[in-house]
């Protein structure tokens, strides 16, 4: 496990390389992390200048990370992947760089997003392409807004795989002073967290971008968790996954910041931006604009309600205007708040 590539330069990917690096000179420990970038000016800013402008300003990076735009080059030898590239463009990535990849790396992904089309989860596009067993691929998620990890804010995290010793094993790899990693086994709990509360923060965005106030985005913070539940719960995943860090706490998080390109999308759109012209706005990935067709459409597959996500799916297809999702979003028949 010497070495770890980090395939994506993005926001994430660099910070994450960072807490690698940062892991690693905590522990006492030797390792190469080989950040993988699409330009090749951000390869050789981030291994001459220790630093990637475009994403993190002058964030200085640890020693220990290079980076180069080759993926052959980045994958070599690596004991464990790192994959932190938009949702919609991974398998397509996995396929390119398929012969290049240790057979028995660990393989860990950062994404949060559902795949359009298949409304597969990203750990199960990664099994899908590469052919790996469940107990070697793992999902990291939680509220984790790059910036803030960045300057090293303390922050944790959850790390899952079905086999919680190889979480414990990752987690050990990426506990940073300022970096503390829990370990689970319910990875389709995790990942589902990470992936609706995208959509939810859109929600939250519009009513901001709306002028409402703090009962509004509480109240649908706490049904888009109960939405999120209902979703995680027919998949297999566990209720008390939702009420911690990849549940709760990344919806929190999420549905709180300004860093959040999720809920600033939202908000551009509340404010009566078009799609097109947040789009054009947006620089950076906000997976939730995506994945939120194929999150209506696989709840809608197993029969879960998800009001807020069909309002948002609603108002992303422009068949509803964001001046009628407020009252619509909690507008449904009487019932109990017990369960989900
Ligand atoms: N930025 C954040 O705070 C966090 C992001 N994530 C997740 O990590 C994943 C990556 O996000 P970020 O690093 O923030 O995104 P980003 O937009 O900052 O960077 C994406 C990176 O992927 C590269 N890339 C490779 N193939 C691409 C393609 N076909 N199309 C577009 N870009 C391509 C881009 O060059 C760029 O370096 C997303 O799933 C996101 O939800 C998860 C937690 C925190
Ligand atoms: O996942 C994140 C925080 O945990 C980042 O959220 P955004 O993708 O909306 O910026």
């Amino acid at each position: 496990m010497n070495r770890i590539a980090v395939m994506g330069a993005g926001s994430w990917g660099t910070t994450f390389a960072k807490v690698l690096g940062d892991a690693a000179r905590a522990s006492g420990v030797e390792r190469d992390i080989v950040l993988w970038a699409r330009r090749a000016e951000a390869a050789q800013e981030i291994t001459r200048e220790h630093r990637n402008s475009r994403y993190l300003q002058d964030t200085p990076l640890p020693d220990s990370v290079r980076a180069t735009d080759s993926a052959v080059e980045a994958l070599a030898e690596a004991g464990v992947v790192v994959l932190a590239v938009p949702a919609q463009s991974l398998r397509e990535q996995l396929r390119d760089w398929k012969d290049a990849v240790s057979p028995d790396a660990l393989v860990v992904s950062l994404m949060k997003g559902l795949e359009r089309g298949t409304d597969d989860r990203m750990s199960q596009v990664i099994a899908q392409e590469w052919g790996i067993p469940a107990q070697r691929i793992l999902v990291l998620s939680g509220p984790n807004l790059a910036l803030e990890i960045a300057r090293e804010e303390p922050t944790a995290s959850v790390v899952a795989c079905e086999d919680e010793t190889v979480a414990q094993q990752v987690a050990e790899l990426c506990t940073a002073p300022y970096f503390r990693p829990y370990t689970s086994s319910d990875v389709v709990g995790v990942e589902i967290g990470g992936i609706v509360k995208n959509v939810i923060a859109l929600a939250v965005g519009i009513c901001e971008g709306r002028d409402m106030g703090d009962n509004t985005k509480a109240s649908v913070i706490t049904r888009g968790l109960a939405e999120t539940t209902r979703l995680a719960l027919a998949l297999g995943g566990e209720a008390h996954t939702m009420a911690g860090l990849a549940g709760l706490g990344d919806l929190v998080a999420t549905c709180a910041s300004p860093l959040s390109r999720n809920h600033t999308a939202g908000k551009l759109l509340g404010q009566g931006l078009t799609m097109p012209q947040v789009v054009e706005r947006m620089t950076q990935t906000a997976e939730g604009v995506k994945s939120a067709d194929a999150v209506h459409e696989l709840a809608a597959r197993h029969g879960v309600e998800m009001p807020i996500t069909a309002a948002v799916v609603a108002v992303l297809a422009g068949r509803l205007a964001v001046e009628d999702l407020g009252p619509l979003l909690l507008n449904r028949s009487l019932k109990s708040e017990d369960g989900y």
